[in-house]
């Protein structure tokens, strides 16, 4: 059954056009560019997947390979880059890092014409898990590490930067599947965040960092972390169980539940969800993922509410050694191809977004002299 869209938040209501995605078109599909998101996440790495999405098509094996190389050769850091990363504190959020990341790569690298917009794109695909990695290690391990590895993939680059080896295959597909899985998602929160500023012919950097303040909120983005804390709180099913029971009747948001436009489930679930069983299992949990079951479990129960992309990725990330403050970096990682993509489809048939606002305030009244206020 479709949702019923209407109301607040723009609900519903057409905003533009896109040939990049379909959301819920058939209560609960997710397609890009017409093909399925689940069949892309089985058979394709997700550099084919950003090919697609940036480029308009799947590419041949030869592009792939040119694609990836390129990718590779983008991944290192100017120097004054990582000098402003350096004096970002430890206890800084890691998505405002990023956001302050890719705000100074605009200053050095800026985007002169719109012609280099491609360009821009993939050294930020390159780049963005050196920046993120190369801070993390900097205030918490204290090593300047070399952001510069051979890693054929984005997941493997950003796992081996992190954690200082090359990561195992079943991490390194998991990566990849959750980079195909948060790529592009028609107009949410951030992707229009990154439009509106594309239609005031803004340049590439600004349009994304604009999007990641947008993504770093817990109703969207920010949903990943904010279910890994409380799921980590929960010893048991039943500990679960109660603790939702009383959050459900206290009337709290429970973050990784609920979409704006799906009705009744959120496609990536089923994917990501098997692959944090597969993880459970490898690393022997026993915990983490029956909870997350259970709490799956209660609020369909209890609420017809079903688990958006961002609740078990909590579980999946956190199996693969990954910490929490880093999941929603992970997503930034993946979603700039459809914040690019959507920069790129707007300038390319642009009027300036600039809707109305229904007035509520005060009728027109004089200004009283300062002493009479
Ligand atoms: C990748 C992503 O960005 S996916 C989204 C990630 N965000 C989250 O997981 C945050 C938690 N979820 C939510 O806040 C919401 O479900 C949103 C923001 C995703 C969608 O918001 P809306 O479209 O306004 O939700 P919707 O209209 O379906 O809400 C219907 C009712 O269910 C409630 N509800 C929706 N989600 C939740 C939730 N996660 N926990 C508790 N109640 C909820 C709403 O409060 C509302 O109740 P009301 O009618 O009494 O006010
Ligand atoms: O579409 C939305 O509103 C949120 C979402 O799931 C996403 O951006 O992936």
């Amino acid at each position: 059954m479709a949702k019923q869209l209407s109301g607040a938040g723009l609900r519903g209501q057409v905003a533009g056009k896109t040939a990049l995605s379909t959301v819920g078109k058939s209560g609960s599909g997710l397609t890009y560019r017409g093909y399925d998101v689940k069949e892309l996440a089985d058979k394709c790495q997700f550099e084919e997947v950003a090919h697609l999405i940036l480029k308009g098509k799947l590419p041949n094996q030869q592009e792939l390979d040119d694609y990836k190389a390129k990718l590779r050769s983008l991944r290192g850091l100017p120097t004054a880059l990582k000098e402003v990363l350096e004096r970002i504190p430890k206890d800084a959020h890691p998505m405002d890092v990023l956001r302050t990341g890719c705000s100074m790569l605009g200053n050095l690298e800026t985007e002169e014409s719109f012609d280099q917009q491609q360009d821009a794109t993939d050294r930020m695909l390159a780049c963005f898990p050196s920046i993120i990695c190369y801070w993390y290690r900097f205030t918490h391990d204290g090593v300047k590490v070399d952001v510069e590895t051979d890693d054929d993939t984005i997941g493997a680059h950003f796992l081996h930067l992190l954690h200082g080896e090359k990561p195992r295959e079943l991490h390194e597909q998991v990566m990849n599947v959750s980079l195909i899985l948060y790529a592009e998602h028609e107009f949410n929160a951030s992707t229009f965040t990154a439009r509106v500023c594309a239609s005031t012919l803004s340049d590439m950097h600004s349009c994304v960092t604009g999007a990641i303040g947008s993504l770093r909120g817990p109703l969207h983005g920010g949903a990943n972390e904010a279910a890994m804390d409380m799921i980590e709180k929960f010893d048991s099913p039943e500990h679960a169980e109660k603790e939702m029971m009383g959050m459900l009747e206290r009337k709290e948001k429970i973050m990784g539940f609920g979409h704006a436009v799906y009705s009744d489930s959120d496609p990536r679930n089923e994917i990501i969800k098997q692959w944090s069983e597969k993880l459970s299992k490898d690393v022997g949990d026993t915990v983490l993922y029956p909870v997350s079951v259970r709490c799956e479990e209660v609020m369909w129960r209890e609420k017809k509410l079903f688990c958006n992309a961002d609740f078990f990725h909590a579980s999946a990330y956190n199996f693969m050694g990954i910490p929490t403050k880093l999941f929603t970096p992970i997503f930034v990682m993946s979603r700039l191809t459809g914040w690019a993509a959507h920069v790129m489809e707007q300038r390319a048939d642009n009027r300036i977004i600039r809707p109305s606002a229904e007035y509520t305030g005060e009728e027109l009244r004089p200004v009283p002299a300062i002493s009479e206020r």
